[in-house]
């Protein structure tokens, strides 16, 4: 050993450490395990046997390790020689922070394994237990909240409107749900495609099995293809590195929503054409295709076939899509469907929110009629949650819908000028020298979307729901003000 060691001292030391070492453990652990190299138990403490509920640690010897502790690794630990000094075992409810180590030979062939639990000794793992604890409960929730995602939120009966215009789009959901062609959904924004997208994938034979929405305009180019296809692991640095499930694979035996289409970029659409036809993806990184089983149901509020003449959208995949199109009225086209509406919103808010349900005076519908609605029934579901915060009247009346309904000139109803605060930071003070309109309508429209962003809490889908746009549209609107949702 060393040179000024002449009795062997270390020596001596490190032959006590052995079995000092391990009538430590033994002691101080809540329970001790051996088994032989064919993981049988030669060996078990009482305490040990008396946590297993064992009464007599003799009839455990000789059996099968996993047969007296379901979830050791002591085989594991011998088949390998190496030992695992850390490691959180669950026993029943339990959780047990095991560590355990191969035993040799004198040639140092493994010829078995010993095993120690601790628990209650250990307090200064206790915080680290706790922690894992939490995580692992996070996770679940996170998990039940995805699944619940997956599953769609309304049925066709959630799409109010009894004129003919609407009654003809659920025929054809109803239809589109028999058979498993893509769909292509025509309307403006607000008009309810993603609601018939739902429906039509509950109505369908795919209703068991996930249905997934991508808004094709809210994610970057750049990181589109990894989102829709996935990424093999490797094939990234970073985040990504472990590789991606693709929004396709997520979506495998049920139905993928892929709404603002128009908003593809070209060479996107080529490789979304091939999975369309041939139900095969590549993920990013990859040279192999891999099968996929998903019915697409695509939505835009463009005019296609006009980005076909202008070279943006492929001729081709609009026909691949375009299977069976319903084309969704606006709010302006359903005729009387909008008071049928605006009732059935104001009994959902009333049940949502425990507030007494509201009725809308006859003037209050005339006025409703008046407007343009360009944000839909989106728009008009805001107008009249604004409405029911502002007010307890039980019936609406037009002085009522005036402090929310937002002046846009073709309503003749006698709705004022906002009288709230919310107007007046964004006007020309009378000081200031009167800006170019394009500056000025710049101005608005940015502080209009900070303002947006500030009272939804920084969450862009929300602002955007309550300026009652898309929230493509509230992205794009974002990134031309040079802004950013935090959220
Ligand atoms: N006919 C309808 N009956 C009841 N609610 C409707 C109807 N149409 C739309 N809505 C409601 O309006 C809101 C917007 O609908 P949805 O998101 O389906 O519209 P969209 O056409 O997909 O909009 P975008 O193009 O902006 O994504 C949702 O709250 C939806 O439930």
């Amino acid at each position: 050993m060393f040179d000024d060691d002449p009795g062997g001292q270390a020596e001596i030391l490190r032959r006590r450490a052995m079995p000092s070492l391990f009538e430590a453990l033994e002691t101080q652990s809540e329970g001790t395990v051996a088994i032989d190299r064919n993981g049988r138990i030669v060996w078990i403490n009482a305490k040990y046997a008396k946590m297993l509920g064992i009464s007599d640690p003799a009839s455990a010897i000789g059996r099968e390790v996993e047969a007296v502790i379901p979830n050791s690794q002591l085989r594991q630990v011998v088949k390998s020689g190496r030992p695992i000094l850390l490691d959180v075992m669950s026993f029943g409810p339990q959780r047990l922070v095991v560590s355990r180590f191969p035993l040799t030979d004198d040639d140092g062939t493994v010829i078995g394994a010993v095993g120690y639990v601790f628990y209650d000794s250990l307090h200064r793992l206790k915080p680290l237990l706790g922690e894992l604890a939490r995580l692992e409960a996070e996770l679940e929730a996170a998990k039940r909240h995805l699944n619940e995602r997956r599953q769609p939120r309304h049925t066709l009966q959630s799409y109010v409107g009894d004129s003919p215009i609407c009654l003809d789009v659920k025929r054809r959901a109803r239809l589109a749900a028999r058979h498993d062609s893509p769909i292509l959904l025509l309307g403006e924004t607000g008009t309810g495609k993603e609601l018939i997208a739902q429906a039509i994938h509950g109505l369908s034979a795919r209703s068991a099995k996930p249905f997934v929405g991508v808004n094709v305009a809210a994610i970057p180019d750049t990181l589109l293809e990894a989102e829709f296809f996935g990424t093999v692991p490797g094939a990234y640095t970073g985040v990504d590195r472990r590789g991606r499930e693709g929004r396709f694979k997520t979506a495998d035996g049920g139905t993928l929503f892929l709404d603002e289409i128009g908003d593809m970029p070209l060479a996107l659409q080529a490789k979304l054409l091939r999975a369309l036809q041939e139900q095969e993806i590549e993920p990013l990184g990859s040279d192999r295709p891999v099968k996929v089983d998903v019915r697409v149901i695509a939505a835009t509020n463009v005019d296609l076939e006009q980005r076909i003449r202008d070279g943006r959208f492929r001729a081709d995949l609009y026909y691949r899509l375009n299977v069976l199109c319903i084309r969704l009225p606006s709010l302006t086209e359903m005729g009387h469907g909008l008071e049928a509406i605006a009732e059935a919103i104001l009994q959902e808010i009333a049940l949502r929110t425990g507030m007494p349900s509201r009725v809308l005076t006859p003037e209050a519908v005339a006025a409703l009629g008046r407007h343009s609605w360009p944000g839909n029934v989106r728009e008009l579901r805001n107008v009249l949650e604004r409405v029911c915060m502002l007010t307890d009247n039980r019936n609406l009346t037009v002085a009522d819908l005036a402090e929310a309904l937002p002046v846009d000139g073709s309503a003749e109803a006698p709705v004022p000028p906002p009288s709230s605060s919310a107007a007046a930071p964004l006007a020309v003070p009378p000081e200031a020298p009167l800006p170019s309109y394009d500056d000025a309508f710049a101005a608005f429209e940015r502080a209009l979307l900070q303002r947006a962003l500030e009272d939804s809490g920084q969450r862009a889908a929300e602002a955007a729901k309550r300026l009652g746009i898309s929230r493509a549209a509230f992205y794009k609107k974002l990134a031309r003000a040079g802004l950013r949702a935090k959220g």
